[in-house]
């Protein structure tokens, strides 16, 4: 499987605010690229903190890319994976509209009632995990579902166990003209960090969009 994180940051490295907001970081021309490389995912990624806080639909936006989709087979809208333990996403949550398949990874801890309060959301659940949802072992069975191509858009904490588990090939970061600041507010790679073993990478390109950058990086040697 091939997997892409794709996140858009403040100067300073943060996500959103330490209040957890959806913040507005980039614009119309870096939407469009993230749409871009929805387009070309099997499946977009992020953790239920994403989901709680932000809503998501994750769907593509611009209509001519899902008739593309369409006309080479493949479903309009990648489908959606929530990473959450302990099923804690709402069932009227919008990645569980009918727009496209989802897929909840949860642990053990998710209680029957929940697992089945979701399927009967339409969610496809997938235990993967003792206490938190185990990504290795999730993405073994996503790929068993047809998920070549995995784009991981956030939030930090998930980012963080994406590189710690070794699974992200490439990483695009969007770096918008802002500071947000504070302790608490999430940044790229929350979770316990790295003290050694540092994900390494290799910069391929960077692009001006909106007022901000895009810096892509290839995933090298962990050291
Ligand atoms: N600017 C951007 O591009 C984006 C910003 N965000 C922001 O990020 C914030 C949410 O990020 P986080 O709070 O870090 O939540 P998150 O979206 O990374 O989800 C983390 C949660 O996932 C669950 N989980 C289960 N197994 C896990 C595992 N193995 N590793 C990691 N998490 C696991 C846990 O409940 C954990 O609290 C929001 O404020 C949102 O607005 C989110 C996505 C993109
Ligand atoms: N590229 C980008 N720029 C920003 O400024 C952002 N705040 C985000 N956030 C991500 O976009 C998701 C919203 O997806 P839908 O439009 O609802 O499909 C949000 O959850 C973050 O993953 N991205």
């Amino acid at each position: 499987m091939h997997v892409v994180v794709n996140a858009a940051q403040s100067v300073d490295g943060k996500l959103s605010t330490r209040r957890r907001e959806q913040l507005r970081i980039s614009g119309p021309e870096d939407f469009d690229r993230v749409d871009r490389i929805r387009a070309a995912a099997d499946a977009v990624l992020v953790g239920v903190g994403t989901v709680l806080a932000d809503d998501p639909s994750l769907t593509i936006k611009e209509e001519a890319r899902r008739v593309s989709r369409l006309q080479n087979g493949r479903p309009g809208n990648p489908a959606r994976v929530v990473v959450d333990s302990r099923g804690r996403t709402p069932t009227d949550a919008a990645v569980l509209d009918d727009a496209a398949e989802t897929f909840l990874l949860v642990s053990e801890t998710a209680t029957s009632d929940r697992r089945e309060a979701l399927e009967a959301a339409g969610a496809e659940v997938i235990v993967a995990g003792e206490e938190r949802v185990d990504l290795e072992a999730g993405c073994t069975e996503l790929a068993k579902h047809g998920v070549d191509r995995l784009m991981v858009e956030g939030g930090g904490e998930v980012i963080q166990s994406c590189f710690a588990a070794g699974l992200v090939d490439e990483l695009d970061v969007y770096v918008g003209s802002l500071v947000v600041g504070g302790r608490d507010a999430p940044t790229l790679a929350d979770g316990d960090g790295f003290i050694e073993a540092f994900p390494r990478l290799e910069l391929r390109g960077t692009e001006r969009l909106d007022d901000g950058i895009v810096l892509s990086y290839a995933v090298g040697e962990t050291r």
